[in-house]
């Protein structure tokens, strides 16, 4: 079985920095679900306005599919914030795949993007994207990782996921 992780959360959790981090110390591959937004989805975005169901969901299918072309395990930084997304990221998976959800309250996060200078994303967009925000299910595969801990706890904590999964 192939090893597949979805780095899931709301705005500046750290996908980006996270999932290239841990890729490295797990020796497996990255990819930025940023990156597979079509240009109309940033643009809206970029210019404060949230996206809809209906324009992350041709994305969502895009991420899904990207996991699943992949031969070796694989780390895909997505917000997926509600079930449903994910519902839609398992639909184009023959196989089960791991959630890993970066999470913090929204006054951790409104200091973590406000810093961060030259995104897309304006910080105004965070109210939305917790009220769009739906935690992890008792029955969805995965783990939350507490984000206001120090980044190289984040990391270690997320190892220790990947490594105790990909066995
Ligand atoms: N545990 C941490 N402690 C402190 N700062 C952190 C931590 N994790 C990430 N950061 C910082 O928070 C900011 C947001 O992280 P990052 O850009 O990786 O988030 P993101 O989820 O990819 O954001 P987006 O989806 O909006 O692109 C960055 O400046 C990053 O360096
Ligand atoms: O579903 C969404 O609203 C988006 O995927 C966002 O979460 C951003 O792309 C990302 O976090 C960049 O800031």
């Amino acid at each position: 079985m192939i090893g597949r992780y979805v780095l899931m959360g709301v705005s500046g959790c750290g996908k980006s920095s996270v999932g290239l981090q841990l890729s490295r110390v797990c020796g497996i591959d990255f990819i930025d679900g940023d990156d597979l937004h079509p240009q109309a989805n940033i643009t809206k975005m970029a210019q404060g306005e949230p996206l809809t169901d209906a324009d992350r969901a041709p994305w969502l299918a895009d991420v899904g599919r990207a996991l699943g072309r992949s031969t070796s395990p694989t780390i895909i930084g997505c917000s997926a914030l509600k079930r449903a997304y994910r519902d839609i990221i398992r639909s184009h998976l023959p196989e089960p795949v791991h959630f890993l959800h970066l999470h913090a309250g929204q006054e951790v996060l409104e200091a973590r993007v406000a810093a961060r200078v030259g995104h897309f994303m304006p910080p105004s967009l965070l109210d939305s994207q917790f009220a769009a925000l739906e935690r992890l299910g008792r029955d969805e595969l995965g783990r939350e990782i507490d984000i206001s801990r120090p980044f190289n706890e984040v990391i270690a904590q997320s190892e220790a996921y990947v490594k105790e999964t990909m066995k």
